[in-house]
This record gives structure tokens, sequence and C-alpha cells, in this order.
């Protein structure tokens, strides 16, 4: 089995530049076990150098290699997801070695880097979902409003506190800061019922494919990579003190009760006039969306082979 591993040395505040040394060690160490097939693994590590650089590695190799392994966060894997979509072929592993670990976590994969490894050699094949906003790939989530300010100060934040912490303090910044923009709830509202074809305030949208967010919450309780849907949460019209008491309801996931401000749904397609300029985050990074832009999240279902 040929496996490139494409490392960003600046995940998780640049604790995952130490894994390269424990995956060569590992593949020593395990050179005579039957469990890595009758010829041994040949195998490169490749340290991305610059924000983007994985999808380019992960496109230009995914043909020479038989898996393309993301050493990474959320942002990492992403990245290599692209360049195999653009590749249209090459197959998917993931160590996680990121500050959330989102979509790791939501793929369920096991902890230890010795026993992710061992998945990507042992497990059969996953064909995953991955979702696209107005072309743009997302593997996990794609969020709009609070929820992408929140990761925007939190990115900033986590540049000199390296910790989980720079996402609370991110959190409150964004509640003290934050305007609700004006969105058009479409006719054709998948949730049905008096918010179809109204303006409202956006407090977020949550496009999720996988189940958890944010760092392990679960804002679509059930969303799964590979149901072949993506789970929405819509959060509209409420104010900033009634927002401050529903946050502790989602860490709990008992917010989806909350009909007076929130809907849930599923749907392979989804599109969302934006009246007034807010902020877009793909898979924690984050862009600035436009006044009148029309954000239009679709599902291809199935369309990335994933291995561990
Ligand atoms: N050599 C590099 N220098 C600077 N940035 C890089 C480099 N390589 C990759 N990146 C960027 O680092 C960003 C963050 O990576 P990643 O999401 O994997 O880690 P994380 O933020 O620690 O984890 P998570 O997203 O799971 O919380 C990616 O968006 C990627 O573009």
């Amino acid at each position: 089995m040929r496996l490139l591993f494409i490392l960003n040395p600046t995940a998780n505040g640049g604790r995952a530049a130490q894994l390269a040394n424990k995956i060569r060690s590992f593949y020593l160490e395990h050179a005579d076990d039957p469990r890595l097939g009758s010829t041994s693994p040949s195998l490169e590590i490749r340290l991305t150098e610059y924000p983007s650089h994985a999808t380019r590695l992960a496109e230009e190799n995914a043909k020479l290699f038989d898996v393309i392994v993301a050493v990474g966060g959320d942002g990492t894997i992403n990245e290599v997801c692209r360049g195999l979509i653009a590749a249209k072929t090459g197959q998917l592993g993931v160590i996680p070695a990121g500050t959330g670990n989102d979509t790791a976590t939501g793929l369920e994969l096991p902890k230890t880097l010795a026993e992710a490894l061992w998945a990507i050699h042992e497990s059969p094949i996953r064909h995953l979902d991955y979702g696209t906003v107005n072309g743009q790939v997302f593997i996990n989530s794609a969020t709009v409003g609070f929820d992408a300010l929140v990761a925007s100060h939190g990115n900033r934040i986590k540049r000199v506190l390296k910790s989980h912490w720079a996402y609370v303090i991110g959190l409150f910044t964004a509640l003290a800061t934050y305007h609700f923009p004006k969105i058009q709830v479409p006719q054709d509202f998948p949730a049905g019922d008096d918010w179809a074809g109204t303006q409202r305030d956006l407090c977020l949208l949550a496009v999720c494919n996988g189940r958890y967010y944010g760092g392990g919450i679960e804002i679509v309780p059930g969303a799964t990579l590979d149901d072949e849907l993506l789970d929405l949460c819509l959060i509209t019209n409420i104010s900033k003190p009634r927002l401050l008491k529903l946050l502790p309801t989602i860490l709990k996931g008992t917010h989806i009760k909350q009909k007076q401000y929130l809907r849930t749904w599923k749907t392979q397609q989804f599109s969302l006039p934006v009246l007034t300029p807010t902020l877009l985050g793909i898979d924690g990074e984050i862009s600035e969306v436009a006044v009148g832009e029309v954000l239009h999240f679709e599902l291809h279902p199935g369309g990335i082979n994933f291995v561990g």
C-alpha cells in the first residue's frame, strides 16, 4: 500500500508537527506485522508550507498513492478533500491532529495515533458525502452569522492563546459585537410554516454534514457524514439576552425545542438570500458574505472514498 501523509505542522497550535516522527516510528516498529499486508507499505510524509498547500499536494498525488492521509484538524481534512475532489480520484485517510477535530469525532475515529493508523489499514471503504456552498467544498459544516463570528474571533485569539479557551473568549466577544444581518427566508422553505417568504434577523444558520461543530457541539443532533442529507439549524429573531440563555441549551442538545426562534430540517439543497453583510464559515475558515449574495448549499452524496 502506498501512503502519502499530508501533515499540517501548524495544526493544534503546532503540536501536530511532532507526529511525523511518530508515524515513521510506528511503521518501523510494525514492519513485519502481517496486518500491514504482504509487502511493507511505502510511505511518504509531506509537511504543508502554507494554507491550501494540502489541496495542491492531494490533487497532484491522488493517482500516485493508494491513500492520502490528512494529518491535522478540520481545515486540513477540508483542504485534502478539495484536492481529491479536483483530481476525481483517491482515497482519504485521517489522523486527527487539530484543535477541535470535529470531522474526526463525527467519523468516530480512534483517539490514539496507533489505533488511527491501524484503522487506515484494516477498515473497509466508506463513501462520505460532502457539501458545497456557492461551489466551495465543506466536509463537516458551513455556518453563517453568529457562529462564524465566534470562529473568526476564536481563530484570531488562538494565534496567541493556544487552547480551547480562545473560542470561549471568542464567544463572548461575538456576543458583544454581533449585528444581526437580514435574510430573506425562501418561499419554498423546506421547514415549511410561517417563516416562509419573510425577512428575518439572522442569528445563525448551521449547515451540517458531520455531527459536531465548534469543538463538539451538536447543533443538529444526529447529522451523519454518509446519510446523503445535510442537517440544518436556523435561528432568527432572537434578542442577545435570549441568545445568552439559549447557549447552554445548545451545549446540552435541548435547544431544538425552542420553536419560537429555531427551525431544524434535512435536505440536499437550500438557498438563502443574504440582504446585509455577514460572515460565512467553511469547516472553520471564515470569509465575508457580500450584500445581496445568495448562498446556495448543496450536498454531493458519497463523493469521498474514506478509509479509517
Ligand atoms: N504551513 C502552514 N502555515 C500556516 N498555515 C497553514 C500551514 N499549513 C496549513 N495551514 C492552515 O492551517 C489552518 C488550520 O489547520 P487545521 O484546521 O487543520 O488545524 P486546527 O485549526 O488546529 O484544528 P481544528 O480546525 O480541528 O480546530 C488550515 O486552514 C490551513 O490552511
